[in-house]
């Protein structure tokens, strides 16, 4: 695995939030996006080699609302950036970890993306992110 590509964050109120994040930074989001498929709105924060992904849930089903609901706003997941997510998938279902899809799914941002279950992983939800060229 390459660097953290981003670290995702629940929010309850996106866009106050955007302009929390846009106070602590000091740099406005250089994209925000609807995800359909994760039932998300997203916005992207360029931190140095990384970025900070703020998750707003836009359904009671999603999983950045489920997340909030039981848990509260906070971090949400660690996006790790792989060269091939085919081979990084089958490395770590082989290493006992808990693939949460079987096959990579069209992430925000351009990329391919999984996500490994975090009972399987120390309590953290780990998501591998391949840029689609
Ligand atoms: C688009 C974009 C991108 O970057 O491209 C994204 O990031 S999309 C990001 C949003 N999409 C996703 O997160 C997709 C992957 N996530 C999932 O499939 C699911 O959220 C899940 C399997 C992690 C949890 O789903 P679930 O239906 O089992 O939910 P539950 O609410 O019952 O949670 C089961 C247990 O996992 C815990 N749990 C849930 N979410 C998290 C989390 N993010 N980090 C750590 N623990 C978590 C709950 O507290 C609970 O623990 P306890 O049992 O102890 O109470
Ligand atoms: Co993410």
């Amino acid at each position: 695995m390459k660097n953290v590509e981003h670290i995702g964050i629940a929010v309850k109120n996106f866009s106050e939030a955007n302009g929390l994040y846009f106070r602590l930074l000091g740099v406005e989001p250089y994209k925000t996006e609807h995800v359909a498929s994760e039932g998300v709105n997203t916005s992207f924060f360029r931190v140095g080699s990384t970025k900070i992904e703020l998750l707003e849930g836009l359904t009671p089903d999603s999983a950045i609302s489920k997340f909030i609901e039981k848990r509260g706003e906070g971090i949400h997941h660690i996006a790790f950036e792989v060269d091939d997510i085919l081979a990084e998938m089958a490395r770590l279902k082989s290493e006992g970890f808990t693939l949460l899809n079987e096959q990579p799914k069209k992430g925000a941002d351009n990329k391919l993306v999984c996500f490994v279950h975090p009972k399987s992983a120390t309590g953290v939800l780990i998501e591998l992110t391949q840029e689609i060229k």
